[in-house]
């Protein structure tokens, strides 16, 4: 408790005698003497206070945040929470919606919920709750309990939970929140199941190469209520209302009901933050997440396959999480929706950064996990739109979320210097390792995991363009992080080369970070996220190559891996490079520049991009190895070519020569 034990109560304070040590004068203060001349120097000019009490004290340094519409009476909501004796009528509608949001499969609502801190010291009052006559079989103990509503927190509030409530969290020297999100350090996209119902089955990508693994509804159901009930059987629960897309005419509504204030804070900042004015209009979500992930999935359940479960449900627009705590599927869940429904509206879902020039030139960044969205979509010198998840709609490029999400590990003040600058308060800093005493963070450390990540509001970055939208993109940038050390740093694709490329969704990463050198593992994932799509990939490239077409917008693909060989021997080409390639993309440069074309891949490489020594561009001056260089060559060729042979019989858009075209656009050998 604050206090020191020498509060002024009243007027009078003096030291006892007895007290008084014989080294020190006798201080006494009298009751009612006169206040002393202005002239005598003293400290306590404080006029008199307002408290007789140190609760009446305590009571003062809380305001209540300012209401935004007017009050209703007291006696009408009945509910009391910890911010005061009368609730307004937009926090009992959001009480009732959060209460129906809980409401569990077997009762008609959900349990009786609270605003506020089930440790505070303010009296609760029933919730109103209207009379049903359930049959006696539908009444259980878990009816009767409270449940309490933390209802869009401030991150100040949240850090707060997060420390007293959640071990592992912890406060870093530069004022962002660490945590750790558990067993689970990445996503599980193995766990991940869609419920394939009549529409479902008809619409989405089923079968080899999907994402998309079925569950039925009635599973679906048993993991929902197994979330729900879990949630209900605590204490408090977090819960969130915000939206999804810049785009105002194709905005989301979403509720996140969580557990944790960790995923409560994380929510805070990816998704998009409703004035006050928003929340209290908020109404009925559009899509709610219950997020139970510290508790598993029944593992007898039908579908299931360990203890971890990722479930949406399209029909019933709700996605359930069991057995990860990991914050990252919740926002790459919402992701799926959106390439569920913008792709209905005419409007292509993309797994890419964003940013604009000053003079209004956006670019787009493909890629997959570690291949440079959030580090080259984050540029000093122009405005970034957003990290990750993008929409292009007829008007141009929204962002979906609020938020970035960067890769952590390794992160240094020069070479990042706006993401290291983003993390501070209000930052959500996971599995990061940090000195015990300083709470300075050590990004080099992997010991939790190599997956360490920030997650902050965008407008931490300083240059971020808020309304997060943009004009139709002149540049289409597919960033591939090649572990075999073969594609050209930079080369200029034609728009089959484009679709090629697109569909194929190509990066190698370095399967592990043991001692030795590890082989590289080419990974292909279509659309550069076929984690996240939820229709066909050719579906989404028929859209981009129309749109790209409209547009006029340049293909390139940048190789931000290795040079001069593979990994092990090669040498991962430096940040400063690919930033310089970046560059003469956006300036406009590259486009004039004299382009050679490469065996095998028939790549267009330029002979010469400023800042950028020449010897690496074509990637086997940069070899010593010629013939290794071919094998290896030949070797990743040949993986494309496997990869591809499930898309050769599928048509891309109306035009059948599209298809011929890009077929012809991969590797020739
Ligand atoms: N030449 C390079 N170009 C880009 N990134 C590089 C380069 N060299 C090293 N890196 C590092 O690679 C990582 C790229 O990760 P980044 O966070 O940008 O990935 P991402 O594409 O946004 O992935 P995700 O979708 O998982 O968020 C960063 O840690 C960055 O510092
Ligand atoms: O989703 C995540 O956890 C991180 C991410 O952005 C990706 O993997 O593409
Ligand atoms: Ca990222
Ligand atoms: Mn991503």
């Amino acid at each position: 408790m604050a206090g020191n034990g020498n509060e002024n109560t009243g007027g009078d304070f003096s030291f006892s005698a007895a007290a008084a040590r014989d080294a020190l004068p006798r201080i006494t203060t009298e009751k009612g003497a006169k206040s002393p001349s202005p002239s005598v120097c003293q400290d306590d000019t404080a006029p008199p206070v307002n408290f007789q009490t140190i609760d009446e004290l305590h009571s003062l340094q809380k305001k209540r945040s300012a209401p935004t519409t007017p009050l209703r009476d007291g006696g009408v909501a009945g509910v009391t929470g910890t911010s005061g004796p009368t609730t307004p009528v937009s926090a009992e509608n959001m009480l009732q919606s959060v209460s129906a949001s809980l409401a569990s499969l077997t009762r008609e609502t959900g349990p009786k919920l609270i605003r506020g801190d089930p440790t505070s010291l303010a009296k609760v009052a029933h919730v109103p709750h209207t009379p049903t006559s359930l049959p006696a079989a539908d009444v259980s103990d878990s009816g009767l309990k409270f449940t309490h509503v933390l209802h869009n927190l401030s991150p100040a509030e949240l850090y707060e939970q997060a420390i007293k409530f959640e071990k592992g969290s912890f406060v870093t020297s530069t004022g962002a929140l660490a945590t750790l999100s558990g067993a689970k350090t990445g996503r599980s996209p193995k766990d991940k199941r869609v419920v394939k119902d009549e529409t479902t089955a008809a619409e989405l990508w089923w079968g080899k190469g999907s994402p998309n693994i079925e569950m039925d509804e009635q599973t679906f159901l048993v993991n929902r209520e197994r979330a729900v009930d879990y949630l209900n059987s605590l204490d408090k629960v977090f819960v969130n209302d915000q939206y999804l897309n810049w785009d105002p005419e194709n905005r989301l509504k979403v509720r996140i009901v969580s557990a944790r204030a960790y995923h409560s804070l994380f929510m805070h900042n990816m998704c998009i933050r409703p004035t006050p004015e928003e929340l209290e209009n908020f109404g009925t979500p559009d899509f709610t997440i219950y997020n139970a992930g510290k508790f598993p999935c029944n593992r007898f359940t039908h579908y299931m396959t360990s203890s971890t479960s990722v479930d949406i449900n399209l029909g019933r627009r709700e996605m359930v999480i069991l057995g990860t705590q990991y914050a990252g599927e919740m926002k790459k869940g919402l992701f799926g929706v959106m390439h569920y429904l913008m792709p209905k509206r005419k409007i292509l879902s993309l797994h890419s950064g964003c940013n604009m020039g000053k003079s209004g030139d956006v670019a787009l960044f493909f890629g997959l996990s570690g291949t440079g969205k959030t580090t080259l979509s984050t540029d000093h010198n122009r405005l970034l739109i957003g990290d990750d998840e993008h929409c292009w709609s007829e008007t141009g490029v929204s962002n979906i979320e609020g938020g970035c999400y960067a890769k952590c590990i390794d992160l240094a003040r020069e070479k990042e210097p706006d993401i290291w600058n983003a993390i501070k308060f209000g930052t959500v800093l996971e599995n990061v390792v940090f000195d015990e005493h300083t709470r300075e963070v050590d990004y080099s450390d992997k010991s939790v995991t190599e997956n360490t990540r920030a997650a902050y509001p965008i407008e931490y970055i300083p240059n971020s363009k808020i309304p997060c939208v943009g004009p139709h993109p002149k540049n289409v940038i597919l960033l591939a992080c090649d572990a075999f050390g073969v594609l050209p740093p930079i080369s200029k694709l034609n728009l089959a080369q484009t679709m090629y490329h697109f569909i194929s969704g190509y990066t190698a990463l370095v399967a592990g970070t043991e001692e030795g050198v590890k082989e590289p593992r080419a990974t292909f994932s279509a659309c550069f996220g076929a984690a996240f799509i939820m229709l066909h990939p050719t579906k989404y490239a028929a859209m981009l190559a129309e749109k790209m077409q409209a547009q006029g917008a340049t293909g390139w693909l940048v190789n931000t891996g290795w040079s001069g060989g593979s990994y092990g021997s090669g040498s991962r080409i430096k940040l400063g490079y690919t930033r310089k390639i970046i560059d003469a993309i956006h300036s406009g440069s590259l486009l004039n520049a004299t382009y050679r074309k490469t065996d095998i891949f028939g790549l267009e490489i330029p002979d010469e991009v400023e800042g950028v020594p020449s010897d690496i561009l074509e990637p086997i001056n940069a070899w010593a190895d010629k013939d290794a260089y071919q094998d290896t060559l030949l070797k990743l060729a040949r993986l494309f070519r496997n990869n591809f042979e499930t898309f050769t019989n599928h048509k891309i858009g109306d035009d059948g020569n599209l298809t011929e075209e890009i077929l012809a656009a991969g590797p020739n050998f």
